[in-house]
């Protein structure tokens, strides 16, 4: 059995705004330097998708190719450039990637054919019409999705073509194999396992990062 870990980092970091997300540094390391290196010890093969025009760094262990106009275009290209027969799908902006995580995500995706990382809902939840709080929503029973995210290829590869058919957008795989009509595992995720979306979120990495690479086990 073949499991390879692909890696969407061809977004444009609008949000970040400092360039494109992937090669953003966060303690002296990109952010997809970190990804790929908590991936590589799990899989066969690492396969990265970057952004027109930006050269495949030296650092990073990983066959490279051109991502998509949208996260979605960006994982089926990678799953189109991979002969696996499990692969492991995790954002490069999610650098921070305990390996009991990534164990239990393969795991699960070898056993149920789809299966992610996810986080029970901790705050209350509210629907808002602009800044006014309009209604509370019940948290009960909702979940905060992560990635890695694991699938059969074939099962997932289905999945995104008849979105692509279909015109349906999602935000991420897991959605896309329910959408389709498939069933997906949860797997507890790790609240290190956060996504650099915002100013905010880098400041936060950068300590975080500060933290584990001084620590002899990381993840202990
Ligand atoms: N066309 C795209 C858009 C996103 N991604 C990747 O999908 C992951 C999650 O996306 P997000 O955090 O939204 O990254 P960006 O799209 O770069 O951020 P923003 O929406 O702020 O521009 C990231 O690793 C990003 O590089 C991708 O491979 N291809
Ligand atoms: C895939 C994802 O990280 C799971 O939480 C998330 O859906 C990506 O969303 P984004 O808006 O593309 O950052």
């Amino acid at each position: 059995m073949k499991v390879a870990a692909l890696v969407p980092a061809a977004g444009s970091g609008q949000r970040l705004g400092l360039g494109p997300k992937a090669m953003v540094e966060v303690a002296g390391r990109s952010l997809l330097a970190r990804s790929v290196a908590a991936l590589h010890p799990h899989v066969d093969e690492v396969v990265v998708a970057l952004p027109s025009g930006l050269t495949p760094p030296a650092d990073v262990p990983a066959r490279f190719i051109l991502g998509g106009d949208t996260r979605q275009r960006s994982v089926l290209a990678l799953l189109q450039a991979s002969d696996a027969d499990v692969v492991l799908i995790h954002d490069a902006a999610r650098p921070f990637l305990p390996p009991t995580v990534a164990r239990a995500v393969r795991a699960a995706a070898v056993q149920h054919g789809a299966a992610t990382a996810a986080l029970p809902v901790a705050d209350t939840l509210v629907r808002a019409t602009a800044d006014r709080w309009e209604e509370r929503v019940e948290r009960q029973g909702l979940w905060a999705v992560q990635t890695p995210q694991g699938f059969v290829r074939e099962v997932l590869l289905g999945a995104h073509l008849d979105a692509e058919r279909a015109g349906h957008l999602a935000t991420d795989d897991a959605g896309l194999v329910r959408w389709a009509g498939g069933e997906v595992a949860l797997v507890p995720g790790d609240a290190r396992l956060f996504k650099v979306t915002t100013p905010g979120d880098l400041r936060l990495a950068d300590a975080l990062a500060r933290q584990l690479d001084d620590m002899e086990e990381p993840y202990a």
